[in-house]
């Protein structure tokens, strides 16, 4: 039988594609991306990332399989820990203010994984953290496999997204997952696969808002 991760994939796939054409992604793997529009996405993924540990160490504790625990624990603490270590390498690089509030599409984002959690079923919340893990991974090896330029002041980014570490944690955030759809019935599926997708977008207008300097309206 297909696992869930495969039909979920295809699903996001238009999705996917199109952040890979995204000139915040092409002109990051190019090193050309300028280093205002990255400071702000550093700066609001930062404030992405605390609610983003929070969640996940929310999904441990509604976890029933101990390996899956210890492995939401880690993910909340290790992952971030790592993720936090390259925040503070370009908050110090490029010098950004230190006090700053959510953008729209961070609060839209960290809203929507709080409310999945706060609300819905467990195996809709897991399927909403996991494209922050996957389409990462995904930008990060496609990104290695593709740059040409020798010299990128954005390598490290790229390093860890691409890199072997990432890959493992996002292995078993899959694995996991997949374990909790194999337990589901098709509606539940079709309602992970709907968060799945919907976190999928805000991934893409988490980096255009990044790119584009988004500021409140009002
Ligand atoms: C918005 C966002 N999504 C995902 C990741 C990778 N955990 C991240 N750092 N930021």
């Amino acid at each position: 039988m297909t696992k869930w991760s495969t039909n979920a994939w295809s699903t996001i796939t238009p999705i996917y594609d199109k952040i890979l054409l995204h000139p915040f992604i092409t002109e990051l793997m190019e090193g050309t991306l300028p280093k205002e529009k990255f400071s702000f996405y550093i700066q609001q993924d930062a404030l992405y990332l605390a609610t983003f540990g929070r969640v996940l160490s929310g999904i441990a504790s509604k976890l029933t399989d101990a390996n899956h625990v210890q492995d939401f624990l880690e993910f909340s603490s290790g992952t971030i820990m790592v993720e936090r270590e390259l925040h503070k390498t370009f908050l110090t690089t490029f010098d950004v203010a230190s006090s700053i509030e959510k953008s729209p599409a961070c609060t839209l984002y960290t809203n929507y994984l709080e409310a999945q959690l706060a609300t819905k079923p467990l195996e809709v919340a897991i399927a909403a953290v996991l494209p922050c893990f996957w389409i990462y991974k995904e930008v990060g090896d496609y990104i290695l496999a593709n740059q040409t330029k020798a010299e990128n002041p954005y390598q490290e980014w790229i390093n860890t997204y691409g890199g072997e570490a990432f890959a493992e944690s996002v292995r078993k955030a899959i694995e996991i997952t997949n374990v909790i759809a194999s337990q589901a019935t098709e509606q539940q599926q079709a309602e992970m696969t709907k968060a799945f997708t919907m976190a999928s977008k805000m991934e893409w207008l988490f980096w255009d808002s990044a790119y584009q300097l988004e500021s409140w309206k009002i």
